[in-house]
């Protein structure tokens, strides 16, 4: 086990001559809950995108679980689970049937795990119906169902909570919970602050491509709340 699951050293992408990540180090400690916060825009997907690969970077360099990206990004990615977008699925098939279907292209042993995740997510009931008639909710349990067929250690998912009602982001914040109770990690991006501080034990605080803060929740707020923490980081937003 490596100490840290993702590692970035002066992390740099441009679209033209936007620059969407600014030299960007990142450090996320393994066995914990991290979150990526910033306000829409300020580059978190893109963030996301590079680590696994479907962005490629300007410049800098970056770790998966210890392995250079991209050079060793398949052997990485093989341990690595990620939703970057609304998970997609054949809405004429049900959900365990879609996770069977998915389990082909997974590693050895994914075959087996499908009744198992499905259990972990709480869709064993409705695991037989067509995942057309499920809720924004449940596809999203069921992406994050597929992502724990090949086992990870590390899963990433970007603004999971987004679009979900009360039950459904409770459900995805004790999903994400349990995860990080087994030893993995989890890394999660999200604009609201109140998801990052209840979900999470650590977080990077990212303003127009750059990392402003980041550490573990009770040293970004050293006594006040991470609100007053991220204002006081984004300052420039609120006063444009
Ligand atoms: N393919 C692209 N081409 C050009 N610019 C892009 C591209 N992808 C992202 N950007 C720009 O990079 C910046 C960061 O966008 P990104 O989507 O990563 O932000 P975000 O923090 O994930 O925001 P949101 O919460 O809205 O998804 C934005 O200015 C965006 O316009």
């Amino acid at each position: 086990m490596t100490e840290h699951v993702i590692r970035t050293s002066g992390l740099t992408k441009r679209f033209g001559n936007r620059t969407a990540i600014d030299q960007v180090d990142l450090d996320v400690p393994a066995g914990c809950a991290f979150g990526l916060l910033g306000v829409n825009g300020a580059g978190k997907t893109t963030l996301i995108r590079m680590l696994l690969g479907l962005t490629p970077a300007s410049s800098g360099r970056m770790w998966l679980l210890g392995l250079p990206v991209p050079a060793q990004r398949t052997r990485a990615l093989r341990r690595v689970g990620a939703i970057v977008e609304e998970p997609r699925f054949h809405p004429h098939l049900s959900g365990r049937d879609n996770l069977r279907a998915a389990a082909a292209f997974r590693g050895p042993g994914a075959a087996g795990r499908v009744d198992a995740v499905l259990d972990r997510v709480g869709l064993s009931d409705r695991a037989g119906e067509r995942v057309g008639g499920y809720s924004l909710g449940m596809r999203q349990r069921l992406g994050i169902a597929r992502c724990l067929l090949s086992d990870p250690q590390l899963l990433i998912l970007d603004e999971p909570t987004n679009g979900l009602d009360p039950a459904g982001i409770h459900e995805t914040r004790a999903l994400m919970r349990s995860f990080v109770a087994e030893g993995r990690t989890v890394v999660v991006s999200s604009h609201l602050l109140v998801e990052v501080e209840k979900t999470c034990d650590a977080a990077a605080i990212i303003d127009r491509g750059r990392i402003v803060a980041q550490g573990r929740i009770r040293e970004l707020t050293s006594g006040g709340s991470l609100e007053e923490r991220f204002l006081e980081l984004t300052a420039h937003l609120h006063h444009a």
